[in-house]
């Protein structure tokens, strides 16, 4: 018996995107997964009650950059990436995916995910990784190297109300640590209409959204451990 898959989701915010995962792994859109962690930097993330609020509950965990660094002395920015990607390494998911997650992460966090450090350094964190790469994916609401960054959505907008572009997209790309830049998995374009109202809009591309990263979650999953055969 092939043992279940299992995602690590980081989040910032509302957690729409998180709630679309958490639907297809209920639903079997997503079969034989389960989300085994929510991660958030932001303690009033509502995606942390989405979580808690599923059936079964899903773990959550809060870390964030500034009380880390008034509790830690000395500590980097770098430190507190690492800090995150132990405790996501700890609960041994298969894929993991930043779902409006809304800190850029260092090489030092990409490292722990990629197998390449040894032992954990924290405190908090007493595991040994394994050698294991587990791969990392950004929803990201633009087409590749178009409006890379935070606030796309809106960038997007104001340049085909300036007449700079009649479409626009989301996707969803491997992560590596230049922002936005990695490997496109799934693209999705998405059309400008005349006159519509940019709640509408939003709307439409949000919509996009939660379908895109529900199959771009299958896609890597089937890549790395397709379904029936023992994961490692
Ligand atoms: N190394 C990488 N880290 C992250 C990537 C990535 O591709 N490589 N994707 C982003 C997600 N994202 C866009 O898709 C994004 C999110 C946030 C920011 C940003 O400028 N964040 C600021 C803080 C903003 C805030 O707290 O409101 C920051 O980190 O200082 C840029 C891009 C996730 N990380
Ligand atoms: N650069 C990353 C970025 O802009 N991500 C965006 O944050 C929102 C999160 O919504 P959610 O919290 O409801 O899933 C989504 O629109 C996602 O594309």
């Amino acid at each position: 018996m092939a043992r279940r898959r299992r995602i690590a989701v980081l989040i910032s915010g509302s957690g729409t995107n998180l709630q679309a995962l958490i639907d297809a792994c209920a639903s079997g859109v997503l079969p034989h997964t389960d989300i085994s962690l929510v991660f958030s930097n932001r303690k009033a993330a509502y995606g942390l009650i989405r979580a808690a609020q599923a059936s079964p509950p899903i773990p959550t965990a809060y870390l964030a950059l500034q009380p880390y660094l008034k509790s830690h002395p000395n500590s980097t920015r770098e430190d507190y990436d690492e800090e995150v990607a132990w405790r996501v390494r700890k609960v041994s998911p298969d894929l993991v995916v930043l779902a409006g997650w809304m800190h850029v992460l260092s090489e030092r966090f990409l490292d722990v995910m990629e197998g390449k450090l040894g032992e954990a350094q924290s405190s908090d964190v007493s595991t040994t990784t394994e050698a294991r790469a587990i791969p990392v994916i950004n929803l990201h609401p633009a087409l590749p190297g178009a409006f890379d960054g935070a606030n796309a959505i809106d960038r997007a907008f104001e340049a085909f109300q300036r007449g700079e572009i009649a479409k626009t997209g989301v996707m969803v790309h491997k992560v590596v640590k230049e922002v936005d830049r990695g490997e496109p998995i799934l693209v999705q374009e998405i059309e400008f209409h005349d006159g519509e109202s940019k709640e509408n809009f939003e709307k439409r591309l949000h919509e996009t959204e939660w379908t895109i990263i529900v199959a771009a979650a299958k896609k890597v999953l089937e890549e790395y451990i397709p379904v029936g055969i023992d994961a490692p």
